[in-house]
Order: C-alpha cells, then sequence, then structure tokens
C-alpha cells in the first residue's frame, strides 16, 4: 500500500469515532440453496452508522459449517466479491462495531463463535454493566475461558454456558428460551442480540429494559418465507422485508426453517429505549419501537424553538438566519426555522467522501478533522447573526470548531442551539462516553459551555421537552433512558465506583496510552490490528471463542483471505 493510501486506512478505520455503537443483523433464507452473505452485506452497509470500526459476516452452510469473514474497517473495505463468494448458506448474522468494552483489536470484531455447545455464533449492540462478577462466575464456576476483553464474548460465553446444562444431544426452542431467560437474570446491563445455531436457526433478544433496539421483518418468498432481525427498520425497507415488529424487552424469537417461536422469557422490567437513538444514532428513515426518528427530530425542532425564542426575548438578541450542522441535525433545524419565521440556509458544506463520526486520533487531529469534514461559506455568514442548530453537544468539539469557522468568515454573532439538554453523564449502555472529564458540559453550567465552545449564547433543549418530542410519537412508552442526561440508569447498578472504574479502563487518554504500549490496536503496518484489514484470514494472533487464528480451527470456516 503506498503512504498515502496506507494513511486514510488507518484514518478511515480510527478508533476515534465520536458516540458511536454497534448494528445487528440476522437473516433466514427459506430456499437455503442461496447465498444470504449478499443481502447481509447491503444491510450492514445500512447499518454502518452505528458502527465504523469493525465489521463481520458468519453465514451457516452445508453440514451446519460456519463461514467466517470480519475484521477492523468498514463495510466497503472489509466485504469484496471474493470474500462474499465464500460465505455460503442461507442463513447467516452481521455485525458492525464500536467497542465500548475492551479494545479495538481485530479479535474482538464480531461476529463470535463458540463450537460448543452445538456451534453457536453471536452478535451483540449494548454494554454489560456486571462484567467483573461474571468472570468471576465462568472462571469459577463454569470453567469457561473468555479470551478476549469483550463483554460480547462473555455474554456469549454465559448463553453457551446455560445451553450446555440441558445436557443434550440435540435441544430444542424450550431449551433455548430457557438458557436466555436465565442468562437475563444474570447479566446486567443492555443487550441487543443475534445469535445463530449450527444447522438449527436464528434467535434475536433484547434486554428486559430494552435500552437498545431490534426487530424483525418478513419477506414472502417463493416457496415460503424469509426472515430478517436488525438493529433498525430501514434495513427491512431496503430489501423488501415488512411486517416490522421490535422484539420486546425481555423477549426473545427463534426462528427455524420450519416455525417461528417467540416468548417472554422473564418478566419485563421498566421498558426504557435509549432517547439517544432518536436524537442522533438511528437514521431519520427508521422507526424504533414504534416511532418514526424522521418525525421525532421534527419534534425536537419544533420544541426547540420554543427555548430559542423565550431565551432569545428575555436576552433581547435577533438571529437573522438558521444553519444546521450537518448532518444529524438538519431535520430538526429545518423545523425549527420554520417555527421561528427565520430563513434556514445551509452555511456548512459536507465533504461527502468523510465518514459520519470521522475523528481522527488526538485533540488536534479532530480538530483538524472538522474542518476536513465541513466547510463554512462566508456568504451565508458575513455581518449576521446565526444560529447554529445540533442535534447534542458532547464533547464540543465539533461546536468549538465550527463557530471558529463561522466566525473566521465573517459571522457577528453565534448562536448554538442543542437538541439535546446537556451531557453530563457517561453512557454505559453501548454508546461510547464513558468518561466525565471528556463531556464539555460536565461540571458547567451554560454560561461556562458557550465559553468553553467559544460561542456567544448556548442554548439547551429542556429534557422534559426532548422526552416530549419523542414520547408524543407513542405515548404508551413511559419512559426512556435518558441516563446521559439525568444520570438515572434504569438498570441499577451503576454507582461512583463503578464510573472511576471505568474512567480508569475507558477514558481516551488512558486508551490511547495502553493501546500504545500494548500495540492492541495495531494500527502499525503489517499488524492487522486498527489499521488495516486483517491478513490470513486471522484476527491477530489471538484463538479464542470470538476470534479464530486462521482457517478451519474448530471448524469454523475463515474466509478473510486478502
Ligand atoms: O460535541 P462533539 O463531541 O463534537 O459531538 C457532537 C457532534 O457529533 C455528532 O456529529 P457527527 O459528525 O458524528 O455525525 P453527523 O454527520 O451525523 O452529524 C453530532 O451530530 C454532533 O454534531
Ligand atoms: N457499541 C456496542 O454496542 C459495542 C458492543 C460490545 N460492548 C463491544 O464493545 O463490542
Ligand atoms: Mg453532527
Amino acid at each position: 500500500m503506498s503512504f498515502v493510501a496506507t494513511t486514510f486506512a488507518k484514518i478511515r478505520f480510527s478508533r476515534y469515532s465520536k458516540q458511536a455503537m454497534c448494528g445487528i443483523l440476522g437473516l433466514l433464507l427459506h430456499d437455503s440453496t442461496i447465498n444470504c452473505a449478499p443481502e447481509i452485506c447491503e444491510g450492514l452497509s445500512l447499518l454502518q452508522h452505528r458502527g465504523q470500526d469493525a465489521c463481520g459476516i458468519v453465514t451457516c452452510g452445508p453440514k451446519g459449517r460456519f463461514y467466517q469473514c470480519k475484521a477492523n474497517g468498514m463495510v466497503r473495505d472489509i466485504f469484496d466479491e471474493t470474500s462474499i463468494r465464500k460465505l455460503i448458506g442461507g442463513m447467516g448474522v452481521g455485525h458492525v462495531r464500536y467497542p465500548t468494552a475492551g479494545s479495538f483489536n481485530n479479535a474482538e470484531a464480531q461476529p463470535f463463535y463458540v463450537n460448543s455447545p452445538y456451534g453457536i455464533v453471536f452478535a451483540h449492540n449494548g454494554n454489560l454493566i456486571n462484567t467483573a462478577s461474571l468472570l468471576q462466575y465462568m472462571d469459577a464456576t463454569a470453567h469457561r475461558h473468555i479470551n478476549t476483553s469483550s463483554d460480547s464474548e462473555l455474554l456469549l460465553n454465559i448463553f453457551a454456558n446455560n445451553l450446555q446444562q440441558t445436557g443434550k444431544f440435540r435441544i430444542n426452542e424450550e431449551d433455548i428460551f430457557t438458557a436466555i431467560g436465565g442468562m437475563m437474570k444474570q447479566v446486567k446491563g443492555a443487550y441487543a442480540c443475534v445469535a445463530m445455531l449450527a444447522g438449527f436457526g436464528i434467535i434475536a433478544f433484547r434486554d428486559p429494559n430494552g435500552i437498545r433496539p431490534v426487530g424483525m421483518a418478513v419477506r414472502k418468498a417463493e416457496t415460503g418465507k424469509d426472515y430478517l432481525f436488525a438493529s433498525e427498520s430501514v434495513v427491512a425497507d431496503s430489501s423488501g422485508f415488512t411486517d416490522w415488529d421490535d422484539v420486546k424487552p425481555g423477549e426473545a424469537i427463534i426462528i427455524t426453517r420450519t416455525s417461528v417461536s417467540r416468548r417472554q422469557v422473564v418478566e419485563p422490567a421498566t421498558f426504557a429505549p435509549d432517547i439517544f437513538e432518536y436524537v442522533y444514532f438511528a437514521r431519520p428513515d427508521s422507526v424504533l419501537d414504534g416511532i418514526s426518528v424522521y418525525r421525532s427530530r421534527m419534534a425536537m425542532g419544533d420544541m426547540l424553538a420554543e427555548e430559542v425564542k423565550r431565551v432569545l426575548s428575555k436576552k433581547n438578541i435577533s438571529v437573522d438566519v438558521v444553519i444546521p450542522v450537518p448532518d444529524t441535525s438538519r431535520v430538526a433545524a429545518l423545523n425549527l426555522a420554520q417555527k421561528l419565521n427565520l430563513p434556514y440556509r445551509e452555511g456548512f458544506i459536507k465533504n461527502r467522501y468523510v465518514g459520519r463520526t470521522f475523528i481522527m486520533p488526538g485533540q488536534h487531529m479532530r480538530k483538524k478533522n472538522v474542518r476536513r469534514k465541513l466547510n463554512a461559506m462566508a456568504l451565508e455568514f458575513s455581518g449576521r447573526n446565526v444560529l447554529l442548530v445540533d442535534d447534542s453537544i458532547v464533547r464540543g468539539t465539533t461546536s468549538k470548531e465550527i463557530i471558529q469557522m463561522a466566525k473566521d468568515v465573517g459571522a457577528k454573532n453565534v448562536i448554538v442551539a442543542s437538541c439535546a439538554p446537556p451531557i453530563r453523564y457517561p453512557n454505559v449502555y453501548g454508546i461510547d462516553m464513558p468518561s466525565r472529564s471528556e463531556l464539555v458540559a460536565y461540571g458547567r453550567n451554560e454560561e461556562d459551555v458557550a465559553e468553553a465552545i467559544g460561542a456567544d449564547l448556548v442554548i439547551f433543549q429542556t429534557l422534559p421537552d426532548l422526552i416530549e418530542s419523542v414520547r408524543q410519537l407513542n405515548p404508551s412508552i413511559n419512559r426512556f433512558d435518558c441516563s446521559v442526561f439525568d444520570g438515572d440508569y434504569v438498570t441499577g447498578g451503576v454507582d461512583e465506583a463503578y464510573f472511576s472504574n471505568l474512567e480508569t479502563l475507558r477514558a481516551d487518554n488512558v486508551r490511547s496510552k495502553v493501546e500504545m504500549m500494548t500495540g492492541e490496536l495495531g494500527p502499525a503496518e503489517g499488524k492487522g490490528g486498527g489499521g488495516a484489514p486483517a491478513v490470513n484470514g486471522t484476527s491477530d494472533n489471538v484463538v479464542s471463542s470470538g476470534s479464530i487464528n486462521g482457517d478451519d480451527i474448530v471448524g469454523l470456516h475463515n474466509t478473510w483471505k486478502r
């Protein structure tokens, strides 16, 4: 690879994405002679916004054999015609990852795999919060070796251990429901998962609080029906699946070639889907838990307009133009402008070839990167009081840079309005915001935030208004997880000691140091870790239940052969 190509690969696969998470997908085609991998690959590219660091597909072909391709990188970089062709079989599981536990090591790319019992493949979106006691249980009681620091590998092994306890030669749906129900009583945290049992079928389940999304859809095939599980409904829409149905909190669904079985495997706890899915994560064209993400963002704009009107008139400030911060805030900003009867202008032009949460290592590089991604047009800013609208302010990197850019091209006053309230608490449920000190609103009031990002004024949506924007679209949901705004963690079990430990392990500065020392990320050429796709089918030199070193070890057919 040339220097330029290598450098760009490193940038593209950078672990320093902003607040990202994971996407999961499962597909079972009625006709098992048709390979499902091309469709899974398509589906993963529609979920790419949920995780850009690693991706993978495992399919199940004749004789119940698994075929795998996974590595660090984006879907378009990891999969090509050759690798897809080698993924044989009519059912499979896919994953796009941004880590919230463990590292960016290739070995932790998903789906994970265990050979015993029965051969299980597993993809997880979320984050567990009682991993310490689970690891102790795995070691002392279940005697299962967990070879990575990934909470997903741990979750898979809890599931596998519970299945093992049936002691059966062949299991049935009943056994699987019992194993998942048992697992849900053992683990705490957020998990939306898709699993596959060799030669049996695909399974989806969601934690008892339903924090992360996953749903199911059906498509009529010539001789029967195809079934899809996915994090977001957009995948179903684009491939002709209909009847999208969200997996319920505490529910498991098992699909085989001949049956669909669903079961509430534990009593549902308080249903509390993560509100940040609507603020930022999900695609606007997805509908999650009966709520259109697009409509919720329109409502956020409407509600925020009221707050902006109130604050501006109190401070006697006037605004000439509303400008969105591309991309996510566009929908809300347009509604806000219409409500306030102000012109809406696209003052920032985005380089469409730069990824969504595309951030380079270190603060200096991050700042540079915002400028790579967005360019301010003087003709929309010069001599004006501008109101910039963003969906959220997390570390403040984006706002700080774009405010400076706006001023550099002649803006008079720059006011920033955020569709989300100030973020002052870490996310522990699958979004990578682990460290309080990295959050610009932590320990700061609104004036301090404005000063920190260089704005003349910052206006935040109130939490009740944010909740109302989303909830009015499905009033049957009584609670959303808003922990990043109010520090109220729906699962419990998150306290000061937990935060301190999290910060020791996962703060940005800590991670970069550890990764540099251990080479865990492997961004250097030839390592195949963070910087480039793995070579020779390896996921670094680690053999684990989740990562297979080379072909055919423990029966997994690894197709990564570049
Ligand atoms: O305060 P920060 O730490 O900078 O994070 C907040 C920003 O990050 C996200 O944008 P991003 O560029 O990730 O994606 P987008 O193009 O979908 O808006 C989000 O939409 C905000 O603009
Ligand atoms: N963002 C996520 O959902 C990550 C899943 C899992 N905790 C991991 O780190 O791989
Ligand atoms: Mg943005």
